[in-house]
């Protein structure tokens, strides 16, 4: 056996983690033969809630569920945490955009930065699931000045697997049939769904389908699925969320599949001209817990004005959360 490797979450009594930790648990993110200890964070007010949280754990008997930490206290959560998942932040409603909840979750990742500094291992692998996702992996990692930028990821997995399902239900194909989806940019509305280099069943994307569908159906459903969600369920999604973070952090731990490419939102090292810290979403490759962008993809005049907008909005979030940016 293993030895065991210890997870933070953070919004452990929330929605998404209700899902995510039992999954964590049951060895889908890491691993069958890999045990884990959860340190579930959560705000003082809901510890009462994790309690009950904790004791379900307890109740599903996992064999590779180790041990638990329950507390308030980020430095408590994320002593030598070798994962950190950071999914512990305000939801957005109706009507609202997810930078809208800048200026009410944005704190958090400060705070959250500068304790996985002094706490966590040196190579935590952090996903920031709480919105605005990109921006506040940004202020995470600007407040970590210890840790390496490359260990701080936004999940756009989300995106690239609802960008998946819709091309598959349009082409009539199976969901393994869809390779190479890239989602450019911010989890937002600006992000940037391209099908360029997406093959299905061995055939260019868009030899099937028409460029009409691709730019006034495809995008803006991929664009703005989180708030057909929220319109249709009444609370954001958390079971798809949870599973994409499920992916992403497998995925980066224990490598993507062979031929295809996932979406992370990583830190900018300038590839396709994107500006350097940026946290942007990009294809990439994951291979012995790490993770590189692919290179050398060809973009059409259409793919660089979208990924220039959503690279645009991403500099606005950042420069309205400058305060925070040491
Ligand atoms: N990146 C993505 O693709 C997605 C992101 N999200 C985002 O994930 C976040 C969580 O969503 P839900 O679980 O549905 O929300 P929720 O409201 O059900 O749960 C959030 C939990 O975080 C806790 N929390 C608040 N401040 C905290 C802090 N400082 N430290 C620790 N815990 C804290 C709350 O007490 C609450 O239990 C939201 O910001 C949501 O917008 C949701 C879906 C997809
Ligand atoms: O839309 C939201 O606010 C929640 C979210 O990020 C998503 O479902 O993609």
């Amino acid at each position: 056996m293993k030895a065991p490797v210890r997870v933070a979450v953070t919004g452990a009594a929330g929605q998404i983690s209700y899902s995510l930790l039992f999954r964590i648990a049951a060895g889908e993110m890491l691993g069958k033969d890999q045990p884990v200890i959860l340190q579930m964070l959560e705000i003082t007010p809901a510890l009462e809630a994790l309690k009950g949280v904790a004791m379900e754990l307890d109740d599903c008997a996992f064999p590779l569920l180790a041990g638990m930490v329950c507390s308030d206290d980020p430095n408590v959560a994320f002593k030598d945490a070798d994962y950190a998942l950071l999914v512990g932040a305000r939801p957005r409603g109706p009507g609202m955009e997810r930078k809208d909840l800048l200026e009410a979750n944005a704190a958090i990742f400060s705070v959250q930065g500068k304790a996985l500094n002094d706490h966590a291992s040196r190579d935590v692998k952090v996903l920031v699931v709480g919105n605005p996702a990109n921006t506040n992996a940004l202020i995470a990692q600007r407040n970590a000045p210890d840790l390496d930028p490359r260990n701080f990821t936004a999940m756009m997995r989300l995106d690239h697997n609802r960008a998946m399902s819709q091309l598959a239900e349009k082409t009539g194909k199976s969901i393994n049939d869809v390779k190479q989806v890239i989602i450019w940019g911010n989890h937002s509305a600006t992000q940037y769904p391209d099908v360029h280099n997406t093959s299905v069943a061995g055939t260019n994307a868009m030899e099937l389908i028409e460029q009409d569908w691709y730019e006034n159906d495809f995008i803006p459903t991929v664009q703005q699925r989180g708030a057909a969600i929220i319109k249709a369920r009444g609370a954001s999604s958390a079971a798809s969320a949870a599973n994409a973070a499920i992916f992403h952090m497998r995925d980066w731990a224990l490598g993507s599949a062979d031929g295809d490419y996932v979406t992370m939102g990583v830190y900018s090292d300038g590839s396709y001209g994107i500006e350097e810290g940026l946290i942007y979403g990009f294809p990439c490759v994951c291979k012995n817990g790490d993770w590189s962008i692919v290179p050398g993809i060809e973009l059409n005049d259409f793919s660089k004005a979208k990924m220039a907008a959503t690279e645009t909005e991403l500099k606005e979030e950042r420069d309205g959360v400058k305060h925070l940016l040491p």
